[in-house]
């Protein structure tokens, strides 16, 4: 019987998260006033991937899961991004993992900050939402026509994660 393995957590970067994603948050570099310079507009920070079908904005209302934390299974999305944004102001856990012979690598665990949000890239594998303390919601943007659209893969042995202090 393999021990599970207690995962180290590392801080949301962009460069950390490139492999995987976008990193939601409002960049400097991305920003151009508009609307008579009353509005900044950090523009682009993500691309949607639907492959033809429509893609749809939905709210997520996420219950805080209990920790330690197993994560037992990653899932992705085959034909389709998914992008999730805190609008509770409060942080979450992203994680997400290499795909090793159509298979989940070791999971790579990220702290998002209440301000920040991630875009999976299209058949990225990553475990579903992982609220932190209490009741948060996300605006989430993927793809419609979820029929085929999800795989879901489970470890042999879980990884464990230990609640972070933000
Ligand atoms: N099932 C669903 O819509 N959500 C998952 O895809 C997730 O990543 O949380
Ligand atoms: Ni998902």
């Amino acid at each position: 019987m393999t021990m599970p393995q207690h995962l180290q957590i590392q801080l949301l970067t962009k460069a950390a998260f490139a492999p995987f994603g976008d990193v939601i948050e409002a960049d400097p570099a991305t920003v151009r006033l508009i609307n008579n310079g009353t509005t900044e507009r950090f523009h682009r920070l993500g691309t949607v991937e639907t492959d033809g079908a429509g893609a749809i904005i939905s709210l997520f209302r996420g219950q805080p899961r209990q920790f330690p934390y197993a994560i037992d299974m990653m899932e992705r999305h085959p034909f389709g991004s998914q992008s999730f944004h805190p609008l509770s102001g409060r942080p979450f856990l992203v994680a997400v993992a290499e795909d090793v012979g159509s298979r989940p690598g070791e999971p790579k665990i990220f702290l998002a900050r209440g301000d920040q949000g991630v875009n999976y890239r299209r058949n990225v594998w990553h475990h579903p939402l992982m609220v932190i303390g209490s009741p948060s919601d996300f605006l989430v943007v993927d793809r419609d026509r979820p029929e085929n659209n999800l795989e879901e893969l489970f470890y042999d042995t879980p990884y464990l994660i230990s609640e972070p202090i933000p």
